[in-house]
């Protein structure tokens, strides 16, 4: 069910008019519901009934500490990729033992830290940084725990921004290095290998390209068993899609994918790990924005609107498709082709060109639909725009889960050298 629905004319996010968060808040506006968010984690855990699998939350997607919070409540544990996020999860009492840590560049500080809180496992993606996890556990008197990441060179069938399983691709262990690398792990004292990583992409709208990864991952399994090396955890990743598009052919559904993992792997006695984050994360929240002006150019249309690409950068970074919605119904109303454009300074600032929108003034509102992953974490203050609020509602709560941020502190950020004093 979906918590942002039409009531008596406008959209509510759960039983809280946007109206009311627009007034008191003011836009643009990122605003999540708890409802969503809890109702997506149940369904991709009840997807996975029967298997022994832990939800390792992807952190990057909302990393707000209220969002990471009922994720705890709810149960998920957290992949990180960075400090920030590590201290995120921890603050948000997610258990140290259900926290994977993922990324290409982990550094030895990162690595310390979590070895001293204690996680679940280290994905590894090269043989420089096992050898580095090897050296920083042997400082600290301790055994890290690793899955090395491998790479299947499967093509993921997403946006090549967003692709991450092709030999082309930076992430992950070349199939033709994993074995060794195991053996490699066997020989290095502080390193214990429990599992095997994956992870081809993200908003993956179809199962066979996961599928032909998993299946590839069962028999590296089966044959690292061979060689003597105890393999209990099988990390899938995330990547599963959202539908973005009303009408367009909606992704898997959590239960056909739950039903192709028991089928590829069930039989491999194994903890599985998965890490969505999208799928928890982004239609669990909107950006509402406020139309400032309806401007007619000869060839076009405009809607400008006071969120932009800084605020919410996915349409501009991979053309992505938002469904954008007048907070007052507009039922039966007609429709006229509009850009619907930010203010900043690129021409790139658009979030949709010529979409068949209905009238709205000056001064209404409009909902980004489906950014409550990878949107305000992705928000920069370019052209010296402020951050924008969070808020997270709660049946007829809401809350300011992240203040907007002043132009004060926005300036304060910067030093001037002596030289420049006056
Ligand atoms: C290693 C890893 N795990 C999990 C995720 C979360 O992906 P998604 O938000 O598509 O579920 C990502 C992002 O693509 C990732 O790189
Ligand atoms: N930022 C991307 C997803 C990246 C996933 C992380 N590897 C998006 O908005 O679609």
């Amino acid at each position: 069910m979906d918590h942002f629905q039409y009531r008596g004319g406008h959209l509510f996010a759960e039983d809280v008019p946007l109206t009311d968060i627009a007034e008191q808040v003011g836009t643009p506006v990122y605003v999540y519901s708890t409802a969503t968010l809890e109702r997506h984690v149940n369904v991709f855990r009840d997807a996975f009934e029967g298997l022994d699998a832990l939800i390792c939350y992807a952190v990057k997607a909302n990393s707000n500490q209220a969002v990471l919070k009922t994720l705890a409540r709810a149960g998920t544990g957290a992949d990180v990729v960075s400090l920030g996020e590590l201290r995120r999860a921890l603050a948000a009492g997610i258990p140290a033992d259900k926290i994977v840590f993922a990324g290409v560049g982990k550094t030895p500080e990162e690595m310390a830290a979590g070895l001293d809180a204690g996680i679940l496992q280290f994905n590894v993606e090269s043989a420089p940084e096992l050898e580095m996890l090897n050296t920083v556990a042997g400082q600290r008197s301790r055994t890290a725990p690793v899955s090395l990441r491998v790479n299947p060179d499967v093509d993921a069938k997403t946006h090549a921004k967003i692709s991450t399983g092709r030999s082309e691709n930076k992430f992950g262990i070349s199939w033709t290095q994993v074995s060794g690398l195991y053996d490699r792990i066997r020989d290095l004292p502080h390193l214990e290998a429990v599992g095997v990583d994956v992870h081809i992409g993200s908003q993956l709208t179809a199962l066979d390209p996961l599928k032909a990864a998993f299946t590839k991952v069962v028999s590296l399994v089966r044959s690292l068993r061979q060689n003597g090396h105890v393999i209990r955890h099988i990390d899938l990743g995330g990547g599963l899609g959202i539908p973005y598009e009303p009408g367009s052919a909606p992704p898997p559904l959590p239960s056909d994918y739950g039903r192709m993992v028991r089928e590829t792997l069930g039989g491999l006695d194994c903890r599985i790990i998965l890490e969505p984050g999208r799928l928890i994360a982004g239609n669990a929240g909107i950006l509402l924005t406020k139309l400032l002006y309806d401007k007619h150019g000869d060839e076009r249309r405009f809607y400008i609107v006071d969120a932009a690409m800084n605020d919410l950068s996915r349409p501009a970074m991979y053309e992505a498709y938002h469904d954008i919605v007048p907070v007052n119904d507009p039922s039966g109303t007609e429709r006229i082709p509009v850009d619907i454009v930010g203010p900043v300074c690129e021409s790139g600032d658009t979030f949709t060109r010529a979409r068949p929108m209905p009238v709205v003034r000056p001064g209404e509102l409009l909902a980004i639909k489906s950014a409550g992953a990878y949107g305000a974490v992705m928000s920069g203050t370019y052209n010296s725009r402020p951050l924008v609020p969070e808020v997270l509602v709660n049946g007829t709560d809401f809350h300011v889960i992240r203040p907007r941020q002043t132009l004060d502190d926005l300036l304060a950020l910067d030093r001037t050298p002596d030289w420049l004093a006056d």
